[in-house]
């Protein structure tokens, strides 16, 4: 096996799995993180929110060690990414699943095969049986039909492709998921389906997720909780009612904006359709459900 394969270490019980302090990123001369601090809580799924290019692609990079930051320390599972040795690194990244915009799938390999990446690379030893099953059972995990197996990606729905590149995320069983805009260019039953995906793979599989995120459905739907990037800082860090509460201009025009009411409204209407057998809730549901079918989305 690999060397910091999973048999050699226990799953993380500490508070935090990823932890950033004073983290500093520039190029050249344009500086895109100033003194951030992060805290991501184990099990929690935390949405990501910032204006276009406040540095959340960045941010995600620079936490599994693909930006080498100017300045400031990140710890995952209580390992530092900016101090360790290439190897070390090693150690952790087979603990952690990454689904890139676009899902990043190899367009010459089958989705099977795509999820064999990481299973070749980290478990070079197991049988070439024991990996097409373990990739044929993470394809069905992430919700595709045991077809998509020997597909090609140019053969799948934007959709299929966000996850068979979630399928690819989950192929060593990682504790840490990191999702960049995973429903971006879906559909709103399409994005709405794989919000679903992602809680209950959180919930079964005891993940901790890492999403950044523009639409305002997910963060409403499924984040715990949803750090926020402005002034080259995670300027906060709570629940969106707590956030909503706060007096930050581009807070107040994100979610109370128009379309932050709207997923609001959206998300409201989903709870009190839960309980239509109570008189109120259908009122309600009546009074406010003037949208046609399917979700405004951000
Ligand atoms: N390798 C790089 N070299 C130079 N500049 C970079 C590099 N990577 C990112 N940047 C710059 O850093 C800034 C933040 O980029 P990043 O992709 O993290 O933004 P973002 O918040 O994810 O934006 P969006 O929501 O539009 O995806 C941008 O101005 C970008 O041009």
């Amino acid at each position: 096996m690999a060397e910091g394969s999973k048999a050699t270490h226990e799953r993380f019980r500490g508070d935090y799995p990823i932890v950033v302090d004073g983290l500093v990123n520039r190029f050249g001369t344009q500086t895109v993180h100033e003194d951030l601090d992060l805290k991501v809580r184990r099990g929690e799924i935390l949405g990501v929110v910032g204006g276009s290019g406040t540095g959340k692609s960045v941010l995600m990079r620079s936490i599994i060690g693909l930006q080498p930051p100017s300045g400031g320390s990140i710890e995952v599972f209580g390992q530092s990414i900016t101090e360790a040795e290439p190897d070390e690194v090693l150690g952790v990244r087979d603990r952690w699943g990454v689904l890139f915009q676009g899902g990043a799938l190899f367009s010459t390999l089958t989705v099977g095969e795509n999820v064999e990446v990481p299973l070749k690379q980290f478990y070079p030893d197991i049988s070439d049986e024991l990996r097409h099953e373990i990739a044929r059972y993470k394809v069905m995990l992430s919700g595709l039909s045991e077809e998509a197996v020997s597909k090609y990606p140019s053969e799948l729905s934007g959709g299929m492709k966000k996850r068979a590149g979630l399928a690819r995320a989950l192929a060593l069983d990682p504790e840490l998921l990191f999702l960049d805009e995973p429903t971006a260019g879906l559909d709103p039953i399409g994005a709405s389906a794989f919000d679903r995906l992602t809680k209950e793979l959180k919930e079964t599989l005891g993940l901790t997720v890492f999403l950044i995120t523009h639409d305002l459905d997910t963060l409403h739907e499924i984040c715990d909780r949803v750090a926020v990037l402005a002034d080259k800082k995670v300027i906060a860090v709570d629940t969106v009612p707590n956030l909503m509460e706060l007096d930050h201009p581009w807070i107040q025009e994100y979610f109370n904006g128009p379309r932050g009411r709207a997923a609001l409204t959206a998300q409201a209407l989903d709870e009190l359709r839960q309980h239509m057998d109570r008189p109120v809730a259908a009122h309600a549901v009546k009074a406010l459900d003037k949208t046609p079918p399917g979700k405004d989305k951000a």
